[in-house]
This record gives structure tokens, sequence and C-alpha cells, in this order.
């Protein structure tokens, strides 16, 4: 069984103020099997988000179905750990206690509170950072605790909305090399959200291509590319070449405006 499996989604966002419907996703279908990367890659606005928001269960579909190991998705729950472009951490609480927050809110002690996220902290490479407050620590540093905070849920599936858009080029490549050692190391199933086509193809053991209004998946793309990935070699760049011909044939594609008004 797929631990994700997207059947037949739809969204459309009603706009009251303009009176009007945004179609967001058009009949999605994406099975994501048991420790597979898939990167959603598209540009603004095809829906990328709604679609990762789908299946955190922070949005229903108007139609179709999400289930993760065969349980429909209808809210949030703690097998998905959620992380966005800003890590979202307390001001107020040291590292370690914004790592262990979810063992607070189930009345976790604070001595088995403190061993389980040291093991985190460390896992993401901010050890020695335990006691620092968010604001001690850069970008870069910040969204580590919130991949920490995330996995010490241990959860089936980790859903990331742009974790390194914020970050400058070369913190950004740091963490993307992290996140696969923590992905090689303790396996998972991953749904990734960029608009970096190299970031997708360093990353992903898939990409799933969209286009816009409404979002569509033009093509998954398994990435059978050895690992460290290397961004120069001539196999990257013959994958690269053909996700760009999907990107730019969605580009030059007439919109309905300019078809319904010449
Ligand atoms: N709550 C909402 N109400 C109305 N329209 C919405 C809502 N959320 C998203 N949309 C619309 O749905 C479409 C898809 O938005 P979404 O944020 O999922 O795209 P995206 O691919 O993640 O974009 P970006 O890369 O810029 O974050 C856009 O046209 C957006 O305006």
């Amino acid at each position: 069984m797929a631990t994700i499996e997207i059947s037949g989604v739809s969204k459309v966002f009603k706009d009251a103020k303009r009176k009007a419907d945004v179609t967001a996703l058009d009949d999605i279908n994406i099975k994501v099997e048991k420790n597979q990367f898939l990167c959603l890659l598209g540009p603004s606005g095809c829906g990328k988000s709604t679609l990762l928001n789908m299946i955190a269960g922070f949005e229903k579909p108007s139609s179709g179905t999400v289930t993760v190991d065969g349980q429909l998705i209808t809210a949030p729950g703690s097998e998905r750990g959620v992380v966005f472009q800003q890590a979202n951490l307390m001001p107020w609480l040291p590292v370690w206690e914004n790592v262990g927050f979810h063992l607070l809110l189930r009345g976790g002690q604070k001595a088995v509170r403190r061993e389980t996220a040291q093991r985190y902290i460390d896992m993401v490479g901010l050890t020695g950072f335990e006691n620092h407050y968010p604001s001690e620590l850069s970008g870069g540093m910040n969204q580590r605790v919130g991949i920490a905070r995330a996995l010490l849920m241990n959860p089936q599936v980790i859903l990331m909305d742009e974790p390194f858009g914020a970050l400058d080029e070369q913190t950004r490549m740091d963490m993307q090399n992290e996140l696969v050692r923590i992905w090689q190391e303790h396996q998972g199933t991953i749904v990734f959200v960029t608009h970096g086509i190299d970031e997708a193809l360093t990353l992903g053991t898939h990409v799933a291509v969209m286009s816009a209004r409404p979002g569509l998946i033009r093509e998954i793309i398994p990435l059978d590319l050895p690992r460290p990935r290397d961004i120069t070699s001539p196999q990257f760049n013959e994958i690269k070449r053909h996700v760009l011909d999907l990107l730019r044939s969605e580009r030059t594609k007439p919109s309905l405006e300019t078809l319904d008004h010449p």
C-alpha cells in the first residue's frame, strides 16, 4: 500500500470578494511509496502549498481523497510532521524546549523531554546550542530546530513547504545535504515543496512537475541519479533540460484570457 495516496483531488477556492472561483488543483493523482522523497515543483500559484496542506489535513479537497497508510485525511495528525518556510519557533523558549514542545503538550516530564530533545538536536547538528534562544541563532539554525521538532514526533511522513526558501544559497546547500543525510540514515517518507529545479533534482527520489491555472501534474519523474547529486553532471542536466521544457511549454501555452480576448 502506498504511504500517501492522492486520488482525483481537486480544490476550488470560493473568492467571495471577487465573486469568482479559483480552481487551485484539478484532478491530482499521486502515489508516494514508503521512504520515497517526492518534490513538488512548479511555478508560483500552481497549488503546491494547497496540495501539501491537504496531505497535512489543514485543507480539505473539494473532490477526491487523500489517504496516508489507508486512513482518510480529514484533520492534522501526529503521524504527519510539517516544516514551513519560517520555523515558527517560540522565542521565549530555548532550543531544547522548542524541539521537545510536543512532549510538553503530552505532559512529558522535564528530564525525559530534555533527553529526547537532545537526540534530535544532535541529529540536526545543533549540539551545544540547546540553551540558546531562537533570536541568538541564524535562519538556517532556526530551520534545523524546526526540522528537529518535526522529527521528534517520529512521523511516518514529513511535509516540508519551501523550508529553505528564506536561506542564502550556501546555507541552503548545506541544509539540503543535511536533510538528505538525515533521510538516508533514518528513512521516512518526505513530500517537499519547492520552486527550485536544482533543489528538487538534488533532493528527491521523484519530482512531480506541476503547471498552473488550474494546478495539474505534468509529469512525475523518477530521479535515478547517484548521491551525492552532482548538479554539473550530464545526467543531472539531461533531466533538468526535460523539466525546463515542461515548465517552459507551460509558460508559452496561451492563457484562457488570451483565447477569450485576442
Ligand atoms: N485560501 C485561499 N483562498 C482563495 N484562493 C486561494 C487560497 N489559497 C490559495 N489560493 C489560490 O490557489 C492557487 C494556488 O495557491 P498555492 O499557495 O497553493 O500555490 P503555490 O504553488 O504554493 O504558490 P507559491 O509557490 O507562490 O507559494 C493560487 O491561485 C492562490 O491564489
